[in-house]
């Protein structure tokens, strides 16, 4: 078994895994053909020579299985321990493993994993039941938390608990009195009122249309704003629509509020982690944070707690956080309904602003942690629009079609820091990050670019089971292949496509790997970015 050199000591953590969904329609393979720029081994011989074609579907697993890493996943002292009593049946998430490390004596930090919803996204996005909604997603999740319903042994996990938000403004109590006392609860529940980031002191009453999406711990609404009876026939004009994510609190949190556990201050520190980095960014293609319900959740460093002192015992706050809407949806929703594929060029187009989006964070120091085909939204509904695009892609010259969005495991890091949390969502995660080694945010990020770009030239996620895979390869863990680097092309074998060799550069071995600069300066991306005027 080829074992990358980070791995070498291979002894045995374990994490839990499932069936995942896979991206492909019909896949025609000639597995003789691709060889990926990794180790093939023996067992890839088992693939060779035979097309195949695989039925279009999106298989979701459970969750019953529990794989051997073929590496260890180290504690490493920065690590956060998994705190006890969190919902988290130890037992059945399999041992917790000590390492030899000397600073540690602290159990092994389970990986956290946040996965993608299954296939009935879309059907799912204007279900009123929640509980229902996310029983069906089959969304895993990790944040030290259990969502919402999941069962007891699913991995749950707060990311990076002991990684600072970089929260930097904080008011006086005196300047929070009348906003503590104002937003904390909903009235009317057809309307959101948020105060405008760019202003705090102005508020923008928005009206609720319908749910759009869900998050393990949140639910996104469509919202608008209208001028009404304006028209010549007295019909309503819309003026603009909004996406409002509503956090939700998970129950063992609505438990915790009275003695503050660590889990409280996870999600406080998630949150505000996450809001405080929405604040700096201003990119074409990254979601834009408009407003927040109760500007204490920006002002604030520990905001829930705060509003929670001034109204006693009183439920949790609610946090509606405001944002830019993208009318596309997410792109894995777009791609599964899509049955004709996604042409080159408009590819090549989405691809680029993704890099542009990355390429800007990584400049700010910020990296993302969780990029995945739903973190990239579309402004557009891509049935509708590919065709306009093929026919002429520079009428679109001026206009981004994405929107990179999710920044709750993003964190704000020094020139040379190396992350410790082990979070992201399971098939996109780098090597170094399943063997819980401390990782540079910044090369797994363009591991992560080099799976999505994966997904948008193969149809099919890298590490997922082959097509044509041997009962054997089908027992194996996404995170076995990933570990060896396992993953070839198929539509593409033998086929010469400059995008290819972004892929190629991206999912290896981190000491070789591209970063996002050099991703950005190939051809491929350059060609694309020298014709978007809304980039200048
Ligand atoms: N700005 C937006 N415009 C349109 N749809 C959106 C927007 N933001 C989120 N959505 C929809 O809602 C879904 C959930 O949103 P989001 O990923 O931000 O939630 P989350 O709680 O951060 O998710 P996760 O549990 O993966 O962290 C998205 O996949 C998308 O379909």
């Amino acid at each position: 078994m080829a074992v990358d050199d980070e791995g070498d000591a291979a002894d045995g953590g374990t994490v839990r895994s499932s069936g995942t969904p896979q991206l492909a329609r019909i896949v025609t393979t000639n597995l003789g053909g691709g060889v990926p720029p990794a180790q093939i081994n023996d067992e890839n011989e088992e693939q060779n020579a035979t097309a195949t074609v695989t039925t279009p579907q999106l298989p979701h697993g459970g969750f019953d299985k529990i794989q051997t890493l073929p590496t260890p996943m180290l504690y490493t002292p920065m690590s956060p321990r998994i705190p006890q009593g969190l919902g988290i049946d130890l037992g059945k998430v399999g041992p917790l493993v000590e390492t030899n490390n000397q600073n540690s004596g602290a159990p092994l930090q389970q990986l956290q994993v946040r996965k993608r919803r299954g296939p009935k996204g879309k059907g799912l996005q204007n279900s009123q039941n929640l509980d229902d909604a996310l029983k069906l997603e089959h969304r895993i999740v990790s944040e030290l938390v259990q969502p919402v319903n999941l069962s007891p042994q699913r991995i749950v996990s707060l990311p990076t608990v002991s990684e600072e938000s970089g929260f930097t403004e904080k008011v006086g109590a005196g300047e929070l009195g009348e906003e503590l006392g104002g937003e904390f609860t909903v009235g009317d529940d057809s309307y959101i009122t948020g105060y405008l980031l760019r202003d705090l002191n102005s508020s923008v009453t928005w009206e609720k249309v319908k749910q759009i999406g869900r998050g393990n711990f949140s639910v996104v609404k469509l919202c608008h704003r209208k001028l009404v009876g304006e028209q010549p026939k007295g019909e309503d004009r819309i003026l603009e629509y909004v996406a409002v994510k509503q956090i939700i609190y998970p129950p063992d949190l609505v438990q915790a509020k009275r003695d503050r556990t660590e889990l409280f201050s996870q999600f406080e520190s998630s949150l505000t982690r996450e809001l405080s980095v929405l604040q700096q960014l201003h990119h074409p293609c990254i979601v834009q944070f408009l407003a927040i319900n109760n500007p204490v959740f920006v002002r604030e460093r520990t905001p829930i707690s705060r509003l929670l002192e001034v109204h006693g015992d009183g439920v949790l706050p609610v946090c509606d956080i405001v944002m830019s809407y993208s009318k596309g949806g997410d792109l894995l929703n777009a791609l599964t309904e899509r049955n004709s594929g996604v042409a080159l060029p408009l590819v090549q187009r989405i691809f680029a602003e993704l890099t542009t989006a990355v390429r800007y964070l990584h400049g700010r120091g910020i990296v993302h942690r969780d990029l995945k085909l739903e973190n990239v939204l579309l402004n557009y509904d891509l049935q509708e629009f590919a065709t306009a695009f093929e026919a002429d892609p520079l009428q679109f010259a001026d206009t981004p079609l994405i929107q990179l969005t999710d920044f709750g495991l993003c964190k704000q890091v020094a020139a040379d820091e190396l992350c410790t949390a082990r979070c992201g969502s399971e098939d996109y995660v780098s090597p170094e990050i399943l063997m819980g080694i401390p990782y540079d945010g910044r090369l797994s990020d363009s591991w992560a670019l080099g799976v999505i770009m994966y997904c948008l030239l193969e149809d099919m996620l890298p590490f997922d089971v082959p097509p044509n895979a041997t009962p054997r390869q089908r027992q194996r863990a996404t995170s076995h292949r990933i570990a060896r680097f396992e993953w070839r092309w198929f539509k593409w074998a033998g086929k010469p496509l400059n995008a290819k060799e972004i892929v190629e550069r991206t999912l290896t071995r981190r000491n070789q790997r591209w970063n996002v600069d050099d991703i950005s300066q190939t051809r491929y991306i350059q060609d694309v970015v020298e014709t978007l005027t809304f980039l200048l």
